[in-house]
């Protein structure tokens, strides 16, 4: 079942058609890798998805309801959270703080919630009871209390990915991943995303330039280029597809890419 569908989604910038009239579908409970060159329009996506972003043009749906018009906020709430291609974790905070930061919106009570004895109490030993099992599941627990700064690259963008999830959303979008990731961490992380989605259950979006993760972890790959979908459908497919190889020989990134074929 699509939990996301993209519906001729467009953004134009000026001239730039950054995103242009893309139609796809996210299944619920797969993952699903967004590919192709720099500059194809894969962040725009994302800003689209969440609201950072308004579309010019189309339509995109969330359960069958339209986001378009919602602010990055309300679509966080209704269970979308993402991660950003930047690390953007507070270098003098612990990990712990990182990643309880981002349940601060959840926290606060419901207006008829105040009235409710406990309420307030009961979301906040959920979201801690969250935190722990996201910390355990991406191998963090023992790095609880250390300071970002402290951490390596990979680390940081675990707890990145921790933060995204620790509101329990229904869908987590990742930016990028693996970059800055070494081979080792690499290879951890297709293994944090594949718990992410198995463990947690959660539908997961990643967009990502390291083929070697994109072929372990997706159920389907979706292809941009210049802001419109050259491809989608299964991995090998996708990536065998020669709109796809010739899109990203076309591009300066080939030793990157040359691995795609
Ligand atoms: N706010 C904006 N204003 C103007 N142009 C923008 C804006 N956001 C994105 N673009 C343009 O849209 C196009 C797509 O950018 P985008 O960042 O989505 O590409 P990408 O596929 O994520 O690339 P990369 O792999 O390098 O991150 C680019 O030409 C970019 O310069």
């Amino acid at each position: 079942m699509a939990i996301l569908e993209f519906e001729r989604a467009s953004v134009h910038f000026g001239g730039v058609r950054a995103v242009d009239h893309v139609s796809s579908e996210i299944e619920q409970g797969k993952i699903t890798s967004i590919i192709g060159p720099n500059g194809a329009g894969k962040t725009t996506l994302f800003n689209l998805i969440t609201g950072a972003y308004k579309l010019t043009q189309g339509d995109i749906r969330f359960r069958g309801q339209s986001v378009a018009r919602l602010s990055p906020h309300m679509v966080h709430s209704l269970g979308i959270a993402r991660t950003f291609q930047n690390i953007r974790l507070f270098s003098s905070m612990t990990v712990l703080e990182n990643i309880m930061i981002s349940t601060h919106s959840k926290l606060k009570p419901k207006v008829l919630g105040i009235f409710i004895p406990g309420t307030f109490k009961r979301v906040e030993e959920n979201m801690k009871g969250m935190a722990e099992k996201v910390l355990v599941l991406l191998d963090l627990l023992p790095k609880a209390g250390y300071h970002a700064s402290a951490l390596s690259y990979g680390e940081q963008r675990r707890v990145e990915i921790a933060r995204a999830l620790v509101s329990d959303p229904e869908i987590v979008l990742l930016d990028e991943p693996s970059a800055g990731m070494n081979v080792r961490e690499a290879k951890e992380l297709i293994k944090f995303i594949s718990q992410i989605n198995k463990d947690l259950g959660k539908t997961v979006v990643v967009i990502e330039h390291n083929m070697r993760v994109v072929r372990h972890i997706s159920d389907k790959i979706i292809v941009l280029d210049h802001g419109c979908k050259i491809a989608d459908g299964v991995s090998e497919e996708v990536l065998r597809n020669p709109k796809v190889v010739e899109a990203y020989l076309g591009h300066s990134r080939l030793t990157t890419y040359a691995h795609v074929r």
